[in-house]
């Protein structure tokens, strides 16, 4: 069996695949042994895939916690100048987050015509793909935690409660102003996405991330996609073991 990892900036998530089925799956913060649910499958498992935009140090921890399940090595796959018509726009290629590749060779396995990809993570990316595959550049934004987070610690005078909300109109007490401004911003994010796929004839948009049903609620008119990253992933390394 095949064992697909998405290592984010907040939580690992993975999928045991038998074949095309899915047999096991789990998400979590790798500081809370989010493979635990592999204790009893471990070997069965013949690879591992993974696609992380974690520091070195913690794609050296996530190899660590693996070992304890399996002792199959993990191959990592990284963002590619192009792949089956998918052409990546960055000069240096290696820059881009491996999750934003793999998200969009998911969606370029899908759909062969052109389509964005959101994915509303720690961080919010928007990449767009033209109907040729060639990749048009994208945006990266900071996501909902990453936002409330800076607000909380940057600033002397603003206290608010935990309270996720989706209204946008203005607030009128410290709380609202900052879930309402946030859900606004969401709007107005949703509504920049239409206006550049009309302007591009981008038919198609892509939603993935923790925060995909935040975007959604917004307004985003998107094909919601959970495991997109490990979509993409599946097709790279099942071609990599078909070149083998
Ligand atoms: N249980 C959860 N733990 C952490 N974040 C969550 C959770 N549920 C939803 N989220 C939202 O998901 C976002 C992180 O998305 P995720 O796709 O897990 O990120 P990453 O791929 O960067 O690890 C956060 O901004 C947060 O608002
Ligand atoms: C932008 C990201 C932080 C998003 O990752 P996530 O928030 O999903 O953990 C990640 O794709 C990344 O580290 N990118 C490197 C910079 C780039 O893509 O240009
Ligand atoms: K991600």
């Amino acid at each position: 069996m095949r064992l697909l990892i998405d290592a984010g900036n907040t939580r690992v998530k993975w999928q045991l695949m038998d074949g095309s089925i899915r047999v096991l799956e789990g998400v979590g913060a790798l500081d809370s042994d989010p493979f635990a649910n592999l204790s009893d499958v471990g070997g069965k498992i013949s690879r591992v895939a993974v696609s992380t935009v974690a520091s070195e140090a913690r794609r050296c921890e996530l190899a660590e916690a693996l070992s304890c399940y399996t002792p199959v090595p993990p191959c990592f796959y990284w963002s590619e100048v192009e792949r089956a018509g998918l052409v990546n726009a960055y000069e240096d290629h290696e820059k881009m987050g491996a999750d934003r590749w793999h998200a969009m060779y998911g969606a370029w396995t899908r759909h062969r015509g052109g389509f964005a990809v959101v994915d509303a993570g720690s961080a919010i990316t928007i990449d767009y793909v033209g109907a040729g595959g060639k990749h048009l550049g994208g945006y990266i934004l900071p996501g909902r935690r990453m936002m409330l987070r800076s607000l909380r610690n940057d600033a002397a005078r603003i206290g608010f409660e935990d309270h996720r909300s989706d209204a946008g109109e203005p607030g009128a007490s410290t709380t609202e102003c900052v879930h309402h401004g946030l859900f606004w911003l969401w709007q107005s994010i949703a509504d920049r996405i239409h206006h550049d796929c009309s302007a591009q004839a981008i038919g198609r948009v892509l939603v993935t991330g923790g925060d995909a049903s935040g975007i959604l609620a917004a307004g985003l008119e998107a094909e919601h996609l959970p495991d997109l990253v490990l979509q993409g992933l599946a097709a790279i390394d099942a071609e990599a073991v078909g070149r083998s």
